[in-house]
């Protein structure tokens, strides 16, 4: 069962995070309810919901700017019910219009419990920072959203982690990208984000000059960013490890090699996962909880056992 009560914010929990000296923040791409109760089950104090996956997920749609705001808070406010303990990170695009929308996004992002939310400074037909040909908005634009983010958190009694991301860094270069990065601190970001880093010295060197502001490593599968472990993007500097297409790179081929068995054999019996049973995964997903929860209540529908 998902439970309602939030012993601490999910931004108080994130913030303590990231004050912890020796910690780096390890966030797996979670795209649904099953996928998040995977990461969870798998032992991860933070998740991170992808914009890419929500897209492919809910819609069947490529990350290019088609998933609204409300497609993206519903499932981000799902995800975070599953378990208040452990802090989202949620993808929030470009905000989603000009500084009204980005605030009503930072509301509704804060009132769904999400910990963290990264705003970019793309236009709004945007495409996965990881795909050529970028476009942004102009500097003033992006700071204004940043600025609309804090404004809004400021004035309400919650509190959320405000990720200023760039996608400068391809069309602007490196100096370009860094500076709309100071500039968004400066409106209020908590942590930075330079999307598609090409170099170990741009990492090196973004951890270095923003400091002593987090700053967030996007280790997207066959990105632009070289893949690097965990221990490495520590010693780099980097504060949050985001892995966007952790869970959907798996999940395409397991079930590619699942649904071809069948197709050509007629039956699933040798690919991976085809020995886990329904049962099992309603067992991941609180089927024990859920019936503890309705016996205790006084029902009757599961006292006989499921
Ligand atoms: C982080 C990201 O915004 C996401 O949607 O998860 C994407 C990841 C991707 O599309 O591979 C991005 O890097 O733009």
């Amino acid at each position: 069962m998902s439970k309602p009560t939030v012993p601490i914010p999910a931004a108080t929990k994130l913030r303590a995070m990231l004050a912890e000296k020796d910690k780096v923040v390890v966030a797996p791409g979670v795209y649904d309810g099953l996928t998040t109760r995977i990461a969870l089950e798998t032992g991860f104090d933070c998740l991170y919901m992808t914009g890419a996956g929500t897209t492919m997920s809910r819609l069947g749609m490529a990350d290019l700017g088609i998933a609204t705001l409300n497609d993206m808070v519903q499932n981000a406010g799902m995800i975070a019910s599953i378990d208040r303990s452990v802090p989202v990170i949620a993808d929030a695009d470009t905000g989603y219009g000009g500084p009204l929308m980005v605030g009503r996004t930072t509301a509704q992002y804060m009132q769904a419990g999400v910990a963290a939310l990264h705003i970019e400074d793309q236009v709004q037909t945007k495409r996965c920072g990881h795909l050529k040909n970028k476009e942004l908005v102009d500097e003033d634009v992006y700071v204004a959203r940043i600025r609309a983010a804090a404004n809004m958190r400021a004035a309400s009694a919650g509190d959320i982690v405000i990720i200023a991301r760039t996608d400068a860094l391809a069309s602007l270069g490196y100096d370009a990208a860094v500076s709309r990065l100071k500039k968004a601190i400066a409106a209020g970001a908590d942590v930075a984000f330079l999307e598609a880093i090409t170099s170990e010295e741009q990492a090196r060197r973004v951890c270095q000059e923003l400091s002593p502001t987090p700053v967030l490593l996007n280790m997207v599968a066959g990105g632009m960013t070289a893949n690097i472990s965990v221990q490495k993007a520590k010693e780099i500097g980097f504060k949050i490890i985001i892995y966007p297409i952790l869970s959907m790179g798996p999940m395409y081929k397991a079930v590619k090699d699942a649904a071809k068995e069948l197709k050509e054999t007629g039956i699933v019996e040798r690919s991976a996962g085809a020995d886990v049973s329904a049962k099992q995964l309603f067992e991941l997903c609180g089927l024990n909880e859920a019936v503890e929860f309705d016996i205790a209540a006084g029902g009757s529908l599961y006292a006989k056992g499921v």
